[in-house]
């Protein structure tokens, strides 16, 4: 049980209030429990503000907002009821993070792959790590489902709370541009923080690329002293342009990783066999060699993010390359669909031009015949990148197919225009319904062919209009697969 008092610094509140004893915390009025305490949000689709005096009709103590609700109950105003939310969070929960090590990781791209393999290499001296991020949140070998590549704070802080409970002592996480933006990491307690790449994305929420790299700062802004009094790190991708700004507002240690020699971790003779890719590494502690189960150069650069963060972390190097040689594949990235057929097909979640670009080229390498793009751009999203996709499919691939790929409250038809006016060849067809679409390619590609289906990857559904629909790519490809071969 605590007060109120105990978990909204004073300083955010405006006006004189009334204490209460509280037993939890509550952004959807339709989950308050008695004696809890609501957060009116003002959302995308409506304004929580309107559902106070149902919070209140199922037992809010207290309701706190950014203006006057008329309720019977003590109503707190503060001035962002989402950042202060988040600070209540982090006491509520008695600061979870002062005893979980958090790394962060944010980017454009290469988020999610580099948790995992950090988790992997974490895993060889840690029986139990926490990971959050676009698939899952995981607690150990637990499972926990999540709406938010960055989970709201009351979430968030839950999560965390129970990763102490069970004695986790490192978490790896995704930090959106979209949590950082809106605040839902605040009092978080970032021991290690991670920059992968900047390219363009999110130019509907953000606006402009300069303040949708300037949210990514906040990351690094914030970073500071740790609660234990330990220095905390930033670890930036030395080729990216953007780094220089990182480094310049964070006042932690920079760690640098890149191909270039000027960073501070850096590979050297990079080679692909088979499904493997070795480098020589090398750290201002010395070189060694590393493999790990990933193709590309871009995936090069999430190794490199991932080791950089585990020396931040004082991993041993023994741990990094032993984790990296057992990192299992990242569902849905640059997953390889096997179904007896000749050409190779392969799902991947490239859904930015930057990380198309990156995977498309990475195909194309690989591929002796021809190369099929199957590629879609999500409704509800950054318009700017969809004539841009399809430009960079058609630049690296001998074919593009363009289809929907989960296009909400918007026309599928209006989608792919927009998508169609970046060609300037002809060679692409444009079939709307995805499961076709997957078809036709399996149907074009033969020995020696690839076929790249991407921007859904781990995805298991389709999302049109408001509804969400049964959606596999890899199950989709698998039966045009065998239904090519019933008609063969
Ligand atoms: C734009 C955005 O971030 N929206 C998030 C927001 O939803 P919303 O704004 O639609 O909320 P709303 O439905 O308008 O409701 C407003 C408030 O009223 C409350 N409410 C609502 C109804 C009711 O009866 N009672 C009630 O109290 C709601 O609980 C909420 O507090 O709050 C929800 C709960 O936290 C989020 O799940 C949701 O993320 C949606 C799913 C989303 O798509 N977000 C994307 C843009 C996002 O955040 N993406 C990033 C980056 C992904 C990447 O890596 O590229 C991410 O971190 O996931
Ligand atoms: N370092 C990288 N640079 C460029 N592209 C990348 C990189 N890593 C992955 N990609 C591409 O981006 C796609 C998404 O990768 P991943 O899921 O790791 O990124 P993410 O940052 O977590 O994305 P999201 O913003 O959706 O959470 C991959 O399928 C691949 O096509
Ligand atoms: N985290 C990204 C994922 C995009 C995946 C793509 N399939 C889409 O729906 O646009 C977003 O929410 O913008
Ligand atoms: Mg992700």
């Amino acid at each position: 049980m605590k007060y109120i008092t105990d978990i909204i610094p004073s300083i955010m509140v405006r006006l004189e209030r009334e204490d209460k004893e509280i037993e939890s915390l509550h952004m959807d009025s339709r989950e308050v429990t008695p004696n809890g305490l609501f957060f009116c949000i003002e959302g995308t689709k409506v304004d929580g503000h309107d559902f106070a005096s149902q919070a209140v009709n199922n037992g809010a103590a207290a309701v706190i907002a950014e203006r006057h609700v008329d309720v019977e109950a003590p109503v707190w105003l503060v001035k962002d009821t989402q950042k202060v939310m988040a600070y209540a969070a982090d006491h509520f929960y008695d600061h979870p993070t002062k005893d979980v090590r958090v790394i962060g990781i944010t980017g454009t791209n290469g988020k999610t792959t580099t948790s995992h393999l950090v988790e992997s290499i974490l895993n060889e001296e840690q029986t139990k790590t926490g990971l959050i991020g676009t698939m899952y949140a995981k607690i150990g070998s637990e499972s926990i489902e999540t709406n938010n590549t960055t989970p709201e704070s009351l979430e968030l802080q839950q999560l965390f709370a129970g990763m102490r409970d069970k004695e986790v002592k490192s978490c790896v996480m995704e930090v959106s541009s979209h949590a950082l933006q809106m605040g839902r990491v605040r009092g978080v307690q970032f021991r290690t923080a991670v920059f992968t790449n900047l390219s363009q994305d999110h130019l509907d929420y953000h606006g402009s690329m300069e303040s949708y790299r300037n949210a990514k700062g906040l990351l690094f802004s914030q970073l500071g002293n740790s609660f234990a009094g330990e220095l905390s790190t930033a670890v930036l991708n030395g080729d990216d342009a953007a780094s220089a700004y990182f480094e310049a507002v964070t006042t932690v240690p920079v760690l640098t990783y890149g191909l270039s020699e000027n960073n501070d971790i850096y590979a050297e003779n990079i080679n692909t066999t088979g499904s493997k890719t070795s480098f020589t590494l090398h750290t201002p502690w010395g070189s060694t060699e590393v493999e790990y189960p990933l193709l590309g150069k871009f995936n090069v650069y999430n190794a490199l993010a991932a080791i950089a963060a585990c020396i931040a972390e004082n991993v041993s190097v023994t741990s990094i390359v032993d984790g990296l040689k057992h990192a299992p594949g990242v569902s849905g990235r640059f997953e390889a669909v096997e179904a007896g057929q000749e050409s190779t097909i392969v799902v991947d979640y490239a859904h930015t031009p930057g990380g198309l670009e990156n995977v498309v080229q990475t195909a194309r390498e690989m591929t002796e015949g021809r190369l099929y793009a199957v590629i879609g751009c999500g409704g509800d999203r950054d318009k700017e990148k969809r004539p841009k996709m399809a430009a960079v499919a058609e630049k690296f691939s001998d074919m593009v197919i363009l289809t929907s790929d989960n296009p909400r409250s918007e026309d599928p038809v209006s989608i792919l225009e927009q998508m169609e006016a970046g060609f300037t060849g002809n060679t692409y067809e444009i079939i709307e319904d995805r499961e076709k679409a997957i078809e036709r390619a399996v149907f074009l590609a033969g020995a020696g062919d690839t076929v790249l289906i991407a921007g859904k990857g781990h995805e298991t559904y389709q999302i049109v209009g408001d509804q969400t629909l049964p959606f596999d790519d890899r199950k989709v490809a698998k039966e045009a697969v065998r239904k090519n071969n019933k008609q063969a």
